[in-house]
C-alpha cells in the first residue's frame, strides 16, 4: 500500500487571542481522501484551530503547510483560491438573499479548473433546499441554513473542506441528512476535517480522529482505536 500524501499539516502551532494563549504547540497531519475528526469540548479550541487553518486567526509560532508549501500568514481568500473550503459554525449565509442567489455567489471552478458542482447537481444532493430555491435564506430553519452553508461551500468546488460544528444543535433529522451528505462527499475523494463535540456523530464518516483540550492534543489516531479508548473518551468527550 502506497503511504498516504499529508495535504495538511500543522506543526506545533500557537495561537492566541490578544494575550491569552489558546492552542499549545498543536501538531497533526490531515491526509488525502481522509476524513479526520477534530474533537473536543466546548470552548477546547476546535473553532480556533479551524479559523488558524483558515487564515483567520494568526498563528504565532509553528507552521501549517497546505500540499507541502508553508502557508501561515495567507489570508482567508487566498486560502479558499488554494481549494480550502469553511463551513463555519455560525454558517454566514447572506439572510436578504435567496437561497439561489447564495449559492450563484459562491459559485467558481477548484484548483485544477474542476467544476464539478452546480447548482444543478447541488439541488440533487440536498433535496431538502430545492424547494427553497427562491426564498429568502434568513427565513430558513437553522438546520437548512446549515445544510445551504454546506452547499455554499461545495459551490467552490474545494479539494479540502473543514466543517466546524455541523451536527451542533440541530434536529435528529438534519443531523442524519448532514451525515449522509458527508458519507456522499467522502466517495467523491475529497479531504475533510469535522469539528465536533459528538464523537458519535464522527464515527463512521471518518477515520481518523483528533482529540484536543484546552488547546492541547490529547489524542491521536484512528476514530475506532478513540472509541475503544474508555480513559480518553470519557475524560475529554463526556461519553
Ligand atoms: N474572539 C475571541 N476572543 C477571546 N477568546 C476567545 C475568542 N474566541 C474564542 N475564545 C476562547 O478561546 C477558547 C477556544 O475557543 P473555541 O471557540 O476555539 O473552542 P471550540 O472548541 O470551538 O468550542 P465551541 O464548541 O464552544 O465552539 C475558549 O476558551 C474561548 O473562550
Amino acid at each position: 500500500m502506497s503511504t498516504p500524501q499529508p495535504v495538511l499539516e500543522l506543526d506545533r502551532i500557537n495561537a492566541f487571542y490578544g494575550a491569552s494563549h489558546i492552542l499549545f504547540d498543536m501538531s497533526f497531519q490531515v491526509y488525502k481522501g481522509r476524513t479526520l475528526a477534530l474533537l473536543g469540548r466546548n470552548g477546547a479550541g476546535k473553532s480556533t484551530t479551524m479559523k488558524a487553518i483558515m487564515g483567520v486567526v494568526p498563528i504565532r509560532s509553528g507552521e501549517i503547510r497546505h500540499e507541502g508549501r508553508r502557508v501561515n500568514g495567507a489570508a482567508p481568500h487566498v486560502m479558499a483560491h488554494r481549494g480550502i473550503g469553511l463551513v463555519p459554525e455560525d454558517r454566514q449565509i447572506f439572510p436578504r438573499h435567496t437561497v439561489d442567489d447564495n449559492l450563484r455567489i459562491a459559485a467558481k471552478p477548484g484548483l485544477s479548473g474542476r467544476a464539478d458542482w452546480t447548482l444543478d447537481n447541488i439541488y440533487d444532493a440536498f433535496p431538502i433546499l430545492a424547494p427553497m430555491r427562491g426564498r429568502n435564506a434568513g427565513m430558513m430553519s437553522g438546520g437548512e441554513q446549515q445544510l445551504l452553508s454546506m452547499a455554499r461551500c461545495l459551490m467552490g468546488n474545494p479539494d479540502l473542506i473543514l466543517l466546524d460544528e455541523p451536527s451542533e444543535g440541530l434536529a435528529p433529522i438534519i443531523v442524519q441528512e448532514i451525515g449522509r451528505l458527508i458519507r456522499k462527499l467522502r466517495g467523491t475523494g475529497v479531504t475533510i476535517v469535522i469539528a465536533e463535540q459528538n464523537m458519535h456523530f464522527c464515527l463512521g464518516i471518518s477515520e481518523d480522529a483528533v482529540v484536543i483540550d484546552k488547546g492541547q492534543i490529547v489524542y491521536r489516531g484512528t476514530i475506532e482505536d478513540l472509541r475503544g479508548n474508555e480513559e480518553i473518551t470519557s475524560r475529554y468527550l463526556a461519553i
